[in-house]
């Protein structure tokens, strides 16, 4: 069974939903409209042996990363949180203390970033702990109290550079994975600043990696892999940095793309340190043809599926 296969059966159905429904399965939230008002909607749990290693990994992080996934979701749309509930499976043998703490984790996050956690559901089981987080957002407003629309996948038009926020790769060796910080306010900046003129055509965060998230942006593409940004870590099986960055996933960076002459900033933050700011790259251009080929930092062109960097995909 492949995740992929699954997703291409539910997009099937797209067709027959209502006209309520304005964003449907295939980007990282959905959305529905009711009156004048817009009201996007995503899941995404996490669960022991898949998202994270209980063994190794302290609960409040665990409970960190079970709302930041969902809020990388909220990111990708460049949407504003709105609140967030939380259906819990413990093991038999976790013990109140544990449930205590992660709980609290969860709540803490969920209040640092607005998006207060306003109920869930707690089941014991036999089974491995897991998290399921729904979230809600909501338009951000411009100055004139009117609504941003959310930005979806599919926008992207030949032509259009392509950039990545942050650095990547190596992210569960080197606990990213667990300490990453969604990239809403970085969102925000993009759709609202100069009147619009830095909109993303098209949006995703980074969660099984460019190799298998470049493709539901867009299908054909130029990547420099000399110039991704690469976060240090330990290379396996003698794979290159750049195989890792396009590969590794959970990176929860933003990929996104903007009309070529759209003038994107190379960083976003307001700390005076400036080496705290986040590094937004032009990782590449989308084009007309050929599929996606990456251009090795020896200036070897390759086709996606043949550099060896394959991304995260559920199989059984
Ligand atoms: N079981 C399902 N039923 C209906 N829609 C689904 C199901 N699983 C996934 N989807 C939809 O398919 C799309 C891709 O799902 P996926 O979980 O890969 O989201 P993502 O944002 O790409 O990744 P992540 O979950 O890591 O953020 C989303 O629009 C999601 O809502
Ligand atoms: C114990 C453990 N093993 C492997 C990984 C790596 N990993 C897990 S899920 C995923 C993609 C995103 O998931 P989804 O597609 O469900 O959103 C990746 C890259 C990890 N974090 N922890
Ligand atoms: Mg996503």
């Amino acid at each position: 069974m492949r995740e992929n296969d699954l997703l291409q059966h539910v997009y099937a159905g797209n067709t027959a939903l209502p006209d309520a429904v304005t964003i449907p399965p295939g980007d990282d939230m959905g959305a529905i409209t009711f009156g004048d008002r817009s009201l996007l909607v995503a899941v995404d749990q996490v669960a022991d042996g898949v998202h994270f290693d209980l063994a190794n990994t302290p609960l409040a992080k665990v409970g960190r990363k079970a709302i930041t996934r969902n809020l990388s979701d909220i990111a990708a749309m460049a949407a504003k949180p709105t609140a967030a509930v939380v259906a819990a499976c413990l093991p038999r043998d976790f013990g109140e203390a544990n449930a205590t703490a992660l709980f609290n984790a969860m709540r803490d996050t969920a209040q640092t970033y607005s998006c207060p956690l306003i109920g869930g559901d707690t089941a014991i089981w036999d089974g491995k702990l897991l998290l399921s987080v729904t979230v809600f957002a909501e338009p951000w407003r411009d100055a004139e109290d009117q609504p941003i629309a959310p930005v979806e996948r599919t926008g992207a038009q030949p032509g259009d550079a392509i950039y990545v926020t942050g650095e990547l790769g190596h992210s569960f060796p080197t606990g990213h994975h667990l300490d990453f910080e969604p990239r809403i306010e970085l969102a925000r900046e993009l759709v609202l600043a100069s009147g619009g003129a830095t909109r993303p055509t098209a949006m995703i965060d980074l969660s099984d990696g460019i190799a298998q998230d470049l493709p539901r942006l867009v299908e054909h593409a130029e990547l420099q892999m000399r110039i991704l940004p690469l976060r240090q870590g330990e290379s396996v099986d003698g794979r290159e940095p750049w195989q890792h960055a396009l590969g590794d996933g959970e990176d929860y960076e933003l990929l996104f793309t903007a009309p070529a002459d759209a003038v994107i900033p190379h960083a976003f933050g307001h700390d005076e340190d400036e080496s705290k700011h986040v590094l937004i790259t032009r990782i590449g251009t989308v084009t007309d043809a050929g599929g996606i080929v990456v251009v090795t930092p020896e200036g070897e062109s390759l086709a996606l599926d043949q550099a060896d960097a394959k991304g995260w995909e559920h199989t059984a």
